[in-house]
């Protein structure tokens, strides 16, 4: 089902050798960058395709930025390959980087935007660097402006614009140069709930649209599942987790991830979370996880049919990422029965779901 080659098998196959590599628009390979004695890049590998969004999550210091910075040639890395569109530019002297900047548009949680020039000079800047005429740099920024909606503001400055507004202009400046990559770094995290959605919305269209890779990294885990249609997490500058969205958060294997997805991942009702205790009681709380072709059967009356009087959904339901139904679901399965409870485990873990016991209730819920 995923296409890509995961984390591990690209550290044990760092050739990545693979038909269709030529549709990768960047190629890492066993990068590492340390400062000092910090690894702030510590052996990753990762390819991201043409057209797909992929997200790189992580704690504060865990090398987001700094792959970033290697991404764009920025920064050095002290070894390891990256390849934008087949070229490997790490070792390359600043003359030869700069053609190859123009092919990697970023965007940021600050916007970056000149005060004093209008937000069509803006946009066409990186084209005024590329030494374009005016009348072609114009009518550039007037296509880009109409492709984010903002027609209206090609004269106005910056200043009187609104987060959102101006995050559309650093999209648009971003394009100017018919970038193959767009990189955003927490280009969101500056923005209210609702401005965030349509910046989202908006990348998204472009994505599709212009068939733009982008790479973004982000703390909001709402954006990655929005948008992204992979994930990666990195900690202490390794890739440890990687896959869809859709699976990653549906079933992260480590507690970093888990601890990094949060509040996103559905939880116990506080008050029901409160009552657990971790000696067997009257009930048994079970937390079932189902994702993909498992969560979309009939689950919970094909348990119920296969172990009579065996549970009552207390919290949970199905949600949607990706067009994947992912599940977690909160089961009360009666305690005193131990046969019971392992008739019950055993169906939905034959099911492909992911079991786990929270704790006792004392009292029925
Ligand atoms: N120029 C530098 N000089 C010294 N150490 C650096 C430099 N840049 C990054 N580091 C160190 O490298 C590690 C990775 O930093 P990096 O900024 O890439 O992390 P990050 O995941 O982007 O963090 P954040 O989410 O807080 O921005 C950290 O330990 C950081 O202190």
């Amino acid at each position: 089902m995923n296409q890509h080659i995961t984390a591990s098998q690209a550290i044990a196959d760092p050739t990545h050798a693979r038909p269709d590599a030529s549709q990768d628009v960047v190629r890492l390979v066993d990068l590492k960058r340390r400062f000092g004695t910090t690894p702030a890049i510590d052996g990753i590998s990762l390819t991201v395709r043409k057209g797909e969004i992929l997200g790189i999550i992580g704690r504060s210091g865990a090398g987001k930025s700094t792959l970033i910075r290697c991404l764009n040639g920025l920064e050095r890395p002290d070894s390891g390959e990256v390849f934008i569109e087949g070229r490997e530019i790490s070792r390359l002297g600043e003359r030869d980087l700069q053609p190859l900047r123009r092919r990697i548009g970023m965007i940021f949680q600050h916007f970056n935007l000149l005060s004093a020039k209008t937000v069509e000079d803006n946009v066409a800047l990186p084209l005024k660097i590329e030494g374009r005429p005016r009348a072609e740099r114009l009518a550039r920024a007037a296509e880009l402006l109409d492709l984010v909606g903002l027609s209206e503001k090609a004269r106005a400055y910056p200043a009187s614009l609104s987060g959102g507004q101006k995050q559309r202009v650093g999209i648009a400046r971003a394009l100017a140069a018919r970038p193959a990559l767009l990189l955003s770094d927490e280009a969101t995290s500056a923005l209210d709930p609702e401005t965030t959605r349509s910046i989202l919305a908006l990348l998204k269209d472009i994505n599709r649209q212009l068939g733009l890779t982008i790479l973004l990294i982000t703390h909001e885990m709402e954006v990655i599942r929005s948008i992204a249609d992979r994930v990666a997490v990195i900690d202490a500058g390794r890739i440890v987790e990687e896959g869809p969205v859709w699976s990653v958060f549906a079933d992260p294997r480590l507690d970093i991830t888990r601890s990094l997805l949060g509040a996103i991942r559905p939880q116990l009702p506080t008050e029901l979370a409160a009552r657990l205790v971790p000696a067997a009681g009257t009930e048994t709380i079970l937390r079932v996880d189902v994702a993909g072709e498992a969560a979309r059967g009939p689950l919970l009356s094909d348990l119920a049919t296969a172990v009579p009087g065996s549970f009552r959904l207390v919290h949970g339901g199905i949600d949607h990422i990706q067009q994947q139904p992912v599940g977690t679901l909160f089961l009360s399965v009666p305690g005193g029965d131990a046969s019971h409870l392992a008739a019950v485990v055993t169906f939905l873990k034959a099911r492909q779901a992911r079991v786990e016991v929270l704790g006792h209730v004392a009292n029925p819920v």
